[in-house]
């Protein structure tokens, strides 16, 4: 486990000297690449994959033993603005289902021998409502960042965050707002499925949310105080700490997509070991993962969170691998080359 961050600027410290990958490993993985049995290129992105990955993991030819899925769950006080289809009891009653194993996401983790801890967030102390102040104060702030710091698993080799948390899709909208400008309107969706006039009542919230917020938000973290949940920011903490541990990501859908867009415009290489597992229905994912600058492995149309995006994209990458790891070279296999 890491140690435990003694303040934001610390974490913004370990952003800026956070490890890259390792370039003679990502160089070895790229031999090993042109020497598979198969056309130069036949394997489309996943080459490409495989040798992202072998970077990140230091081995040339490595494979995908223990996949770590974290599930964040915080309460979010704008849900009294009307801003969700659902109460905010269902946070709670969902991490009892998730640890009765019976949520999306337990049966995704399970299909991919996956390790899944689930944190609850004090969610009998719910984020303030940012339309009226800070949705975190910076203690609060840190603390969820050190809940997802700590989470992370040294022995993983591979991490998806995933979240719940009833209103969390206002919050995510409203960093995106204040990070990517444009118009409310352009980021706030439906979420579990307000009708047309708690969409109207919630694209309100997020644009009074991020114009009482406008000054004084210097980067990423500031906006992720500001305007964002206990769950967010865990996840930004758990993707700063897998960076440390040099484990790649798979990024979920919007909500877990925005903690990512803090870590960005904090320290622009902070999500250089994380890759898009999918791409969400909710509105506003696609131009955000255009801001990210991410291509997302899979579309599927879900808009779901939980990570259910991502665990699934865990064996896209896992093909991935087994190609590139174990396929026989040309040499190996007496096949004679183009
Ligand atoms: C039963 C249920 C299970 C979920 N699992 C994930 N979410 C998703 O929906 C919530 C966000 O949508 P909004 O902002 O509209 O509240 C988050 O908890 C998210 O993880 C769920 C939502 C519900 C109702
Ligand atoms: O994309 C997501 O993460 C998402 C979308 C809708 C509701 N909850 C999560």
């Amino acid at each position: 486990m890491l140690k435990r961050l003694s303040g934001l600027d610390e974490f913004r410290a370990r952003l800026a000297d956070a490890p890259g990958p390792d370039l003679s490993a990502r160089a070895g993985a790229a031999d090993r690449n042109r020497e598979l049995t198969k056309p130069p290129g036949a394997l489309g992105r996943l080459e490409d994959l495989a040798i992202w990955y072998a970077g990140w993991r230091g081995s040339a030819r490595p494979d995908i033993r223990a996949p770590q899925i974290l599930v964040f769950a915080g309460n979010h006080g704008v849900c009294a603005r009307g801003v969700s289809a659902f109460p905010p009891e269902v946070t709670e009653q969902m991490v009892a289902n998730f640890r009765a194993r019976g949520a999306a996401i337990n049966q995704l983790a399970a299909l991919a021998g996956a390790q899944m801890d689930i944190h609850a967030l004090e969610l009998d102390r719910p984020t303030d409502d940012f339309t009226q102040g800070p949705a975190m104060s910076d203690a609060d702030c840190l603390a969820a960042l050190n809940a997802g710091w700590e989470a992370v698993d040294p022995g993983a080799d591979l991490l998806v965050a995933g979240e719940m948390g009833i209103g969390n899709t206002t919050a995510a909208a409203a960093i995106c707002h204040a990070l990517l400008g444009g118009e409310a309107g352009d980021w706030t969706g439906r979420g579990t499925g307000v009708d047309d006039a708690g969409l109207a009542i919630k694209t309100r919230v997020v644009a009074e949310g991020v114009a009482r917020h406008r000054d004084g938000l210097r980067d990423g973290l500031d906006v992720l105080a500001r305007l964002g949940g206990r769950e967010i920011a865990a996840t930004a903490g758990a993707i700063g700490a897998a960076r440390q541990l040099r484990i790649p990501v798979l990024l979920d859908g919007f909500i877990c997509c925005s903690a990512a867009l803090c870590l960005l415009r904090t320290e622009a290489a902070a999500l250089d070991h994380a890759l898009a597992g999918h791409e969400s229905a909710e509105t506003g994912h696609a131009a955000l993962l255009q801001a990210l600058g991410k291509k997302p492995l899979l579309a599927l149309g879900l808009r779901l969170g939980e990570g259910s995006g991502a665990a699934l994209a865990i064996q896209i990458l896992r093909g991935a691998l087994a190609c590139h790891s174990h396929m026989a070279t040309f040499a190996e296999a007496g096949v004679s080359t183009g």
